[in-house]
């Protein structure tokens, strides 16, 4: 990935994807998602090539706003040389101070230097480590904060096309309701790997006592129990076995706080979305980390469009020894998309679109 180029053009466009249905989590309801779709000319000997990328900061999830990386980008210098992708902090500093733009801004240099060497991102990403790249990655399906029946019927609907994970959204509705689910969920589907993700909805009172009560139905993660301020003390607290199944997502941001959290040793798992952590590189950085500590990786979308939910597949494919199952399934979340054909998931599996980068060209024009 040392090749130098030249960035000759950083462009963008304003893009609104309606959704099927409103996302409703425990902090938020979503209707559509507006984003960025970035567009890089680089040069690099005689050869010009252009590479996308996705900025869609998720309202209520970090401080940066679309307007605030739309300004920053109108005033990023253009006409710029780089030694390597990873310079992206030296040459535009003020890029890389907002996470989900200094995402796009790489992916979009990612994409292109992909292209000019002819190779998908993942192969690129993997070779670094003198890996091979896998050609699908597992993935998990996720469940919004429905009701009982409704919950059940999509965890079975799951199971019968092949997933062998589902996440459920917890902390929206009352504990006796989320316990109910789940309980309904691992009776109806005996053998489904059951995670959850309360976004930080439960007081630590509240989190042990679900925890306490659901060790009986075999949960294999539990993604954000309490919110980020109370994380920490929640984690040292908890025995081990409970530390465990924890994984922080929101307590990831930012990305130094991830470092402390794998570091520390104290958690068996951790949720990384590379949206919200500066990039496909900087969240390399952080596997790299968990690998080394032996902490389980899941990687996971913000709700981005198919260009966002094709990097992170990338990454995922960069990491054959990074199990998963990730958080990729959610495609079919949007009534409208920039890829033309739907992500290709076939029993619980995702596969990467062959060709070079990304492995599709958004329509530009259309965007
Ligand atoms: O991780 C997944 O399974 C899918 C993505 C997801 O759950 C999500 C999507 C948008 C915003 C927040 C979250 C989350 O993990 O909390
Ligand atoms: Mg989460």
């Amino acid at each position: 990935m040392n090749t130098p180029f030249h960035l000759q053009k950083l462009e963008y466009r304003e893009v609104d994807l309606e959704l099927t249905k409103p996302l409703v989590t425990s902090s938020a309801r979503y209707e559509t998602r507006s984003l960025l779709l970035v567009r890089a000319q680089i040069r690099a000997g005689e050869h010009l090539v252009e590479g996308f990328g996705e900025v869609s900061p998720l309202p209520g999830w970090s401080d940066e706003t679309l307007a605030n990386c739309i300004e920053t980008l109108d005033a990023a210098p253009t006409d710029v040389e780089f030694d390597a992708v990873r310079a992206l902090d030296e040459v535009l500093p003020t890029v890389a101070e907002l996470p989900s733009l200094r995402f796009g801004v790489e992916l979009a240099l990612l994409d292109a230097l992909a292209r000019l060497r002819e190779t998908p991102i993942c192969r690129l990403l993997a070779s670094e480590r003198g890996r091979m790249p896998l050609a699908s990655v597992s993935v998990q399906a996720t469940i919004g904060a429905k009701g009982p029946d409704e919950t059940v019927a999509a965890a079975r609907a799951a199971a019968d096309e092949g997933f062998n994970c589902v996440k459920l959204k917890v902390g929206a509705l009352p504990i006796a309701t989320d316990i109910a689910r789940i309980a309904r969920v691992r009776e109806a589907c005996p053998t489904l790997m059951i995670r959850l993700d309360a976004n930080g909805a439960w007081t630590p009172q509240q989190a042990r006592e679900v925890l306490e009560g659901l060790w009986k139905l075999n949960i294999d993660i539990v993604e954000q129990p309490v919110a980020p301020e109370h994380f920490d003390t929640f984690v040292d607290e908890a025995d081990a076995l409970t530390a465990a199944c924890i994984a922080p997502d929101e307590s990831c941001v930012p990305a130094a706080h991830a470092h402390e959290l794998i570091d520390a040793g104290k958690i068996g798992a951790v949720v990384l979305k590379p949206q919200a952590l500066g990039g496909l590189l900087p969240t390399s950085t952080l596997i790299d980390d968990a690998l080394r500590k032996g902490v389980r990786v899941v990687l996971s979308t913000l709700l981005e469009s198919a260009v966002g939910r094709s990097a992170v597949a990338h990454l995922a494919a960069a990491y054959p020894d990074v199990l998963g199952p990730h958080g990729l399934a959610t495609g079919g979340w949007f009534a409208s998309d920039l890829a033309e054909a739907p992500d290709s998931i076939l029993d619980g599996s995702l596969r990467l679109r062959h060709g070079s980068g990304l492995g599709f060209e958004p329509d530009w024009r259309s965007a």
